[in-house]
Parts: C-alpha cells; structure tokens; sequence
C-alpha cells in the first residue's frame, strides 16, 4: 500500500470508529472503546494498544481497556491504580506534551530508570503514547507497544495516535458527563421522594397524616368497590386528653400521643392496615379486606395495645392511666356509590360510634354497620 492509500484506508477505519462511538449509547461506550483499540492496534499493526485512565486529582492511572496481539501477554490485571509518582517522568511527559514517544527503549533519559525497568518488564521495546484530553482535563492516555521489534514512530503515526486519542477522550468526556447527569438526577428523586414521604408524614408521631389517609381511603374505598369486600373506617380519641395536659404539661402530651400512635403503628402493622393522626388527639384507621369479627378483634388490640403502655393518668375517670376510645363503621362499597360520599359517610357513623363509646364510660369501642 502506498502511503497515499494507506492514509485514505487509515482515515476511512477512523471515520467508521468515531461514527460508531457518536452512535453508541453510553452503556455500550466501554465495549466500543475495545472495539476501536483492537481495530487501531491491528491496523498500527502494534503488539499491545491499550487505554488507561487517571483518576480526579491524578495520583493513579488504570488500564481500563487492552488489546494485545495473539501469543502476547497482557498486562491489564497487573496494571490497575498505578501510582503516577512511581512513574515521575512518563507522568511529566503525558502532563507537559500529551504525549510520550520512546522508539528505543536503551536511549531513555538517565531519569527515566523505572520507566525503563517497567518497560523491561512488560518486554516493550518501543512505545507511544498520547494524552487523553477533553475540555482541558487530562482523563489519561492511550498508547501502543512493540514487543517484537523496535520501531520507529512516524509523524503520520503519532498524529494518527492523536485523531484516535481525540475521539476516545470526547467519549469517555460524554460517559462522565452522563454518569454524573445520573448520579444528580439519583439524588433528585431520592430527595424528592424524602419530601413526598415529609409531605404525607405527621410532624409530631411520624405516623401518616390527614392528608394520606384522605389518598388512602379513597384508593381503599375504589378496591374494596372492585374485589367486592368490605371495609372498616376506625375513628379513635384518647381519653381525658385536656386533663392529661393540664396535669403533666403539653409536652408531656405531646411525648403521650406519640407513645400512644407507636403502640397503635405497631399493632396494625401486622394486619398491613393504615393509621393516621386526624388531628389534636384524634387518630384514623383503614381496615381493609376485613369482616365484622376481624375489625372488631383489631379494635380490641388497639385498645390493649393502649392499655399495656400504662402512661400514669392520675386525673382520669376512668382508669389511673391512658385510655381510648374508638368508634367505628363497616360497609361493603358499592360500584354506584360515589366516593367522596361514602368518605363522608364513613366518617359521620365513626365518629357516632365514638359519641356513644365515649358516653359509655370511654376505654371502648363501638362499630356500626
Ligand atoms: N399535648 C398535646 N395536646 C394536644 C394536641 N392536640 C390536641 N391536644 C389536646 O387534646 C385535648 C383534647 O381535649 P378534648 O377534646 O376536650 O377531649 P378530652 O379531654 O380528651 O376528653 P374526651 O375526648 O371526652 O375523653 C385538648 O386539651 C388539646 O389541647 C397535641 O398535639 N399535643
């Protein structure tokens, strides 16, 4: 091949690899840099071609990709976070020129012993490198071996290295841009997610609050009208609540509904049922999939769970500590009923059921159907 053609077949295997990597899409960026250093150091008709990478504050270099002529030893495993400072001049001549270019390895500069040792190591006996560089950051070099000769490196080569360096630069550039336009949009959704969670969460017991339950029984309401099932709304109200802060302040009030929601959180959670404060010392709950005997069970543990807390409630009425009461309402929806009616509905029995059970004596619960 004369050197015209050879340089038009040269620029046309570029031109195809550069297509090739614009049209990759970032997951497959590793494999198509493989690609082009296999097809590079065939065509250079080198031994070795191969990619390293520096790491941000450029203390490390890894071989991140490596090609290597059949019957030669690779050495990517041996060549993973190389210390720059171990290799002083190699690191000075990529950081100074981009480039390093050693035709025979018996005429490296007296400073360049370990680069030479290293050399000897790796059996190479001419090398070339040239720096990765993108948006002015040097990201690492990319290089290719003669084990089996000596070479001299040509001009038309070293430029031909640079073209292919170009192209590996801006991709491994448009790589980092996307792993880290990913990593923000993670950090986005996770806070985004926090503050939904914030924006359904109960500030002071870290329960659900109005706002939630008003999703959930609605979407509670929707399946419950599909699998034919029926549901339980519960509404319940601590005991003597105002005597309670009047006698151990508001902040032991505060510390007692909180106790009060846990023990209650705790006891549905085994039931996958949902609890909500409501408001002040009121609190809600979805039964769902449930029947008369079930609900009726569930209510007794919560007033149990309640009960075994035994927070001191000197001035109650009713017993010589924390109690509640609870009022609930039972219905199998029906696809014709509208949902925010059965909603209101729902909640009108509840809170007569709880009318009654506080008239009652308190430290019960009544459910209407
Ligand atoms: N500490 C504290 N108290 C609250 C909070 N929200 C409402 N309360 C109090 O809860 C009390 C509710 O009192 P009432 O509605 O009169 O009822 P009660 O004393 O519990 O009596 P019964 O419900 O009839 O048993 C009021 O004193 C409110 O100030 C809160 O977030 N923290």
């Amino acid at each position: 091949m004369d050197l015209k053609t050879e340089q038009i077949s040269f620029d046309q295997l570029i031109s195809e690899l550069s297509t090739r990597l614009i049209n990759s899409e970032p997951a497959e960026t590793y494999e198509c840099i493989e690609e082009v250093i296999a097809a590079i150091g065939d065509y250079a008709d080198a031994d070795r071609c191969y990619v390293f990478e520096f790491n941000d504050s450029l203390e490390h270099m890894t071989n991140t990709h490596e090609w290597v002529r059949t019957d030669y030893q690779a050495h990517i495993s041996d060549l993973q976070a190389v210390k720059t400072a171990d290799l002083p001049w190699f690191f000075e001549q990529i950081k100074t020129y981009h480039k390093c270019i050693v035709d025979n390895i018996d005429f490296l500069p007296p400073e360049a012993t370990a680069e030479k040792a290293e050399f000897e190591r790796e059996q190479i006996k001419s090398v070339i490198c040239v720096g990765l560089v993108a948006n002015q950051h040097l990201l690492g070099f990319v290089g290719c071996d003669m084990v089996r000769q000596e070479r001299q490196w040509t001009p038309e080569e070293i430029r031909r290295l640079r073209l292919v360096a170009d192209m590996v630069a801006n991709t491994l550039e448009r790589q980092r841009t996307y792993s880290e336009l990913i990593h923000t949009q993670r950090a986005l959704e996770k806070a985004n997610r926090m503050l939904q969670a914030q924006v359904a969460q109960d500030g002071l017991t870290g329960i659900a609050n109005r706002r939630a339950f008003d999703e959930r029984i609605t979407n509670e309401i929707q399946r419950a009208s599909r699998h034919k099932t029926p549901l339980a709304l519960l509404i319940i109200d601590i005991d003597q609540f105002k005597p309670y802060n009047d006698h151990y302040g508001h902040l032991q009030g505060d510390q007692a509904l909180k106790s009060v929601a846990d023990a209650m959180f705790d006891q549905l959670q085994r039931n996958t049922d949902f609890i909500a404060r409501y408001g002040g010392e009121e609190f809600v709950a979805v039964i769902s999939a449930t029947n008369e005997e079930k609900t009726k069970e569930s209510m007794n543990q919560l007033l149990e769970a309640v009960r075994n807390l035994k927070i001191k409630h000197e001035p109650s009425e009713v017993e010589p500590y924390l109690t509640i009461s609870i009022g609930g309402y039972i219905h199998k929806p029906r696809a014709d009923e509208d949902t925010e009616d059965l909603i209101a509905r729902m909640i009108s029995k509840a809170d007569s059921a709880l009318y009654r059970a506080k008239s009652d004596g308190r430290n019960r619960g009544y459910l209407d159907t």
